[in-house]
């Protein structure tokens, strides 16, 4: 079975409430390529907006997600809430909260996990810095990455992988295709070896990094790119452009 393509969106810590409505209102009255899987994540304010107004066929994903059910944790929200919210997704591992939040591989591994118990769907993000490219360590940084949420996840099947070259993100320096194909296709086969070959053929590997409706059908071609993480393009309209990218898939 082929892969179905999905475009997330993720809006970081931008909109307001009469912009995140004018994104919503377009999203809602575009024509969206119904075989590609849609979904948002506006800033945690916003969920319970979104998630009421929003088509019901794009799904809704928090930004980050706590490693514990409920508690005294102040600022923080479970697994549990999101799902109670009908929030079916959560990001986890992205480099913003691996940098500036300074999370660990192991924290990171500890919130996918209990995002995954609580009954969410996870888009895992992983990727190298500048450095660790020049250095050639990519897919043994990314592995790593990897490796750690295997040690607390068994099953991978509401997983999505990310991989977001920390060095493409928000930079406009989009990863070449071969770039984008080469790691993929590492991604792909660790999943084989340390994971299962089916999920291996079923999980979906998606490449975020400056995307734009400009490189979204040349990246989509390849043959291990099964779509999208946006960040600031997914706050234009032409982000519909970047959901429709499969339309040029061959
Ligand atoms: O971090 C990203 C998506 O999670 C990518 O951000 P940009 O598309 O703004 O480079």
């Amino acid at each position: 079975m082929p892969r179905q393509f999905f475009v997330g969106g993720n809006f970081k810590m931008n909109g307001t409430i009469k912009s995140i409505t004018d994104i919503i209102h377009n999203l809602n009255q575009a024509p969206l390529d119904p075989g590609t899987e849609v979904v948002i994540a506006p800033p945690g304010l916003f969920l319970l907006l979104v998630r009421e107004h929003l088509k019901p066929e794009i799904e809704v994903c928090a930004q980050n997600v706590f490693d514990k059910p409920n508690g005294a944790f102040t600022g923080e929200i479970s697994a549990e809430q999101l799902a109670d919210a009908k929030i079916g997704w959560s990001l986890t591992g992205h480099s913003e909260r691996r940098v500036v939040l300074g999370e660990s591989d192991s924290f990171i591994a500890s919130k996918t996990a209990a995002a995954l118990s609580g009954g969410l769907n996870v888009i895992f993000c992983c990727g190298e810095t500048l450095d660790q490219r020049e250095a050639n360590e990519t897919i043994k940084v990314v592995t790593h990455q990897l490796a750690a949420v295997k040690e607390k996840t068994k099953d991978w099947s509401k997983i999505v992988i990310a991989y977001e070259p920390v060095w493409a993100i928000g930079t406009g320096k989009v990863a070449t295709t071969e770039q984008a194909q080469e790691v993929h296709a590492a991604i792909r086969k660790w999943l084989a070896e340390e994971v299962s070959t089916a999920a291996a053929d079923e999980t979906r590997i998606i490449y975020g990094g400056s995307v734009t409706e400009k490189n979204c059908a040349e990246l989509s071609q390849q043959a291990d790119v099964d779509g999208f993480l946006v960040g600031g393009a997914s706050l234009k309209p032409a982000f519909v452009d970047i959901i429709n990218a499969r339309q040029s898939k061959a």
